[in-house]
């Protein structure tokens, strides 16, 4: 496993859960090894046990019969030996080496934290409250599945340390509750138990100014009760220093994101556009203008199912992590989540290249101006996102070198994402949810001054269920571009 891939790409996940079958499988085979141990000493013990028990009472006349006393000699003479040997001998080695031996192939640490930092950015986008999303309920998608003690706590940590006291203790609430009521017998040998999460717990209470409540967990618990006071002072001297989040998710980004935010139908009409291209004076386009200034237009039914499934087929063994991470302050935080690929790519299938090809023509007669070389296939797991960003660059660097910046963008929707994934311009209230074949196609620099438009600020909501998959594609200023073509100021 590409230990990157682990939390986006499915083939990995399912070795994952390959292997955890693999080690449960493990597991049981040590435990029937303990257990037959376990069982042939409750057999000796009760052995051992029975010629004592036929002697209670009359235990004078019992030693006078040489037959018993000869083995009583024996049996303390030589089995109590073997007995030990025998309860000194470990159980199950083998596979306690096995386990040992996959420890590193399992996820790390900072695995599971990102992956729980996956899991507070769905509940905050979509704000699925904790126990909500313990049951499996997220922005009213419902999962038949449910979150554990063990998960729970681990996301009220992780709230905790970035000093989210009000989350991270409704979590700690919702990790106790499920304590309670879940069978927990394993949650001692998982290093989980209630003293762990009441400290928490009163800890939070403190950072939040209620010190009475802080107590009163501290004295519903036997191992703390007693030293509440001095805990309490404890917290109080040394206040927590949070760490920064990795979120920056903005109220308008939450609020768009969300299944309750659904797209206006656009005020501006679907038109025929026939003026690009004389191509198109014969196949009218099927267009739905979404805003005039910045110009963003969605185009539709100009992607075949055809050719949706050849670049399926084309890019999906090509993907690849594309994690972008960007300076947040101190902290780095990830941007992007989710997988990709370059179309085309070195020894791509020869019959890519007269698609794409034809994919740029159509794009050419739509818009009238020639995409750049290279296709960015993108698929968006479970989680997955991209967080608010411009595409410009505002800066000359190796992509902006003899062509210019990205004046122009175009998403190629090429499956439908119910739930979530939805591309949003935070500063312009739009939403444009990712359905298969439509193409998203917009100007992040006016047409005419070039000068960078920051209201062109989007990002991809999180996917809540199954996957995304795009396509993105850049025109920059001076490849190909015929000035006709850009719309001038048209609201004037
Ligand atoms: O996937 C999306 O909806 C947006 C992708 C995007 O903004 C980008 O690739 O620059
Ligand atoms: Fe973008």
């Amino acid at each position: 496993i590409n230990r990157k891939e682990l939390l986006i790409s499915e083939s990995a996940k399912m070795d994952l859960m390959q292997l955890d079958m693999e080690l449960i499988g493990n597991l049981e085979r040590y435990a029937e090894q303990v257990e037959d141990k376990v069982a042939k000493l409750q057999r000796i013990v009760q052995e051992l046990r029975q010629p004592l028990e036929a002697a209670k009472g009359k235990e004078e006349e019992y030693l006078g019969n040489p037959l018993h006393s000869f083995p009583l000699i024996r049996h303390m003479y030589q089995d109590w030996r073997y007995i030990e040997e025998f309860m000194n001998k470990t159980v199950g080695e083998e596979q306690i080496d096995f386990l040992r031996k996959k420890l590193p192939e399992l996820p790390w640490q900072a695995d599971t934290e990102e992956a729980t930092v996956d899991m507070i950015r769905m509940a905050e986008t979509y704000g699925a409250k904790p126990w909500e999303m313990a049951q499996g309920l997220i922005d009213n998608v419902a999962f038949n599945t449910t979150l554990s003690a063990l998960d729970c706590f681990e996301i009220a940590k992780m709230y905790f340390k970035w000093g989210y006291f009000v989350e991270a203790h409704h979590w700690l609430v919702n990790t106790k509750s499920l304590l309670y009521t879940e069978y927990s017998a394993s949650y001692e040998v998982l290093g989980l138990n209630e003293k762990d999460v009441a400290l928490l717990q009163a800890r939070c209470l403190m950072e939040l100014d209620l010190k009475k409540e802080a107590k009163d967990v501290l004295l519903a618990h036997p191992e703390l009760a007693e030293n509440s006071t001095n805990l309490l002072n404890q917290f109080e001297a040394i206040p927590y220093r949070a760490v920064d989040s990795s979120l920056f998710l903005t109220e308008d980004y939450k609020r768009l994101c969300r299944s309750s935010f659904s797209p206006k139908p656009s005020r501006l009409h679907c038109r025929y556009n026939s003026t690009t291209s004389p191509f198109l004076i014969l196949a009218p386009l099927k267009m739905e203008e979404i805003s005039l200034e910045p110009y963003i237009v969605v185009y539709h039914d100009i992607l075949p199912d055809k050719d949706i499934m050849q670049l399926i087929i084309l890019a999906e063994p090509q993907l690849k992590e594309t994690k972008v991470f960007k300076k947040h302050g101190a902290t780095r935080a990830s941007e992007h989540t989710s997988l990709g690929t370059f179309l085309p790519f070195k020894d791509m299938d020869p019959s890519g290249e007269p698609l794409l090809d034809r994919l740029t023509q159509r794009m050419r007669d739509i818009t009238g101006i020639k995409l750049s070389d290279r296709y960015n296939f993108i698929k968006y797991g479970f989680g997955a996102h991209y967080s608010s960003h411009y595409d410009y660059f505002n800066a000359s660097n190796s992509d902006t070198e003899g062509r210019g910046d990205r004046i122009a963008t175009v998403i190629f929707y090429l499956n439908d994402a119910p739930f979530g994934g939805a591309t949003v311009f935070p500063r312009l209230n739009i939403k444009i949810p990712a359905e298969r074949g439509k193409v998203l196609f917009w100007y992040n620099m006016n047409g005419e001054t070039h000068h960078v438009d920051p209201n062109t600020l989007h990002a991809a909501c999180p996917v809540i269920y199954g996957s995304k998959l795009a396509m993105a594609a850049w025109i920059h200023e001076w490849e190909d571009v015929h000035p006709t073509h850009i719309p001038r100021k048209i609201n004037k």
